[in-house]
């Protein structure tokens, strides 16, 4: 049985995975994480990881992005491997993942499901073809009207893709208002939009001459990232220190 502390446990996300594991016989939540107290839950609940002294096999984190570097700290005190789903994380946190990667289990994934974590693969062979051949790229992505962080974690990752295949030739361009110019070859578009309760849609756009290919996932609820990350969780405990992401996870489950 895996023991996990639930970071952000009172959040929608957090919600999703107690009902997951709830049903689920390999995997407990011994204790969870959050400052907000309104919702009844059947592990306890602490209102700043410091305060957290139960004992764990693993973290799972769907928070705020501020309060990612408490987390990583202390993860590294308690050698705890820790599944790192929050997004919007600023330069130096990314820096931290990377150093806290070195001493503990750390899997940082922008999007825990398998159709996003599968496109990621499918856009490396696209762009390879489609931008030698002179196709621009672009990326259009939807998301409920609560989320703090634009573009998405996820946009930025099939950028990264994208970009990874292409030798990292391309720059992103967010906004387009500021300067009167004709769209530079080498730039990836990204786009958000915000509104209602989408669950998350990405779409990847190759706009070529007289012909377009669009690439694009919609995610119906937000299960298919709890069920993502609890697999997560189940495959980082007991894993030594070292960077994963869900490649691993995915590869582990053939
Ligand atoms: N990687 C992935 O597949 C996915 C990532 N996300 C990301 O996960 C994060 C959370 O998403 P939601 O659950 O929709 O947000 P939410 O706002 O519903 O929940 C976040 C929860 O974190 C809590 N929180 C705030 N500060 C905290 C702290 N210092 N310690 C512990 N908990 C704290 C809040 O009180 C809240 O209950 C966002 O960054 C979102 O972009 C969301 C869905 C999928
Ligand atoms: O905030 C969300 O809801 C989501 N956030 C992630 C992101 O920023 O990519 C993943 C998913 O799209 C839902």
């Amino acid at each position: 049985m895996v023991r996990m502390i639930m970071h952000g446990c009172n959040g929608k996300m957090g919600q999703v995975i107690t009902e997951i594991c709830r049903k689920d016989s390999e995997i407990e939540i011994v204790a969870g994480v959050d400052p907000y107290t309104g919702v009844e839950n059947a592990y306890p609940v602490f209102s700043s990881i410091e305060e957290c002294e139960v004992e764990a096999d693993v973290v799972v984190d769907f928070a705020a992005a501020g309060a990612v570097d408490s987390l990583l700290d202390y993860c590294v005190k308690r050698r705890l491997p820790v599944v790192l789903c929050t997004t919007g994380l600023n330069e130096a946190q990314l820096a931290q993942v990377e150093e806290t990667g070195r001493q503990v289990a750390v899997l940082k994934s922008a999007n825990m499901s398998l159709g996003v974590n599968t496109l990621m693969d499918l856009l490396k062979s696209a762009a390879k073809v489609l931008a030698t051949a002179g196709f621009d790229i672009e990326i259009v992505e939807k998301h409920h009207n609560q989320k703090v962080d634009a573009p998405s974690g996820t946009a930025l990752a099939l950028a990264d893709s994208i970009n990874e295949a292409l030798d990292q030739a391309y720059e992103y361009k967010y906004d387009r208002t500021q300067e009167r110019k004709k769209r530079d070859k080498k730039e990836i578009g990204i786009q958000a939009v915000r509104g209602g309760s989408i669950v998350g849609e990405h779409e990847v756009i190759f706009a070529g001459m007289d012909e377009v290919i669009e690439m694009k996932h919609t995610a119906y609820s937000k299960s298919i990232f709890g069920k993502g990350a609890v697999e997560a969780a189940k495959f980082l405990a007991g894993k030594p220190a070292g960077r994963y992401d869900m490649k691993d996870v995915i590869a582990a489950g053939k």
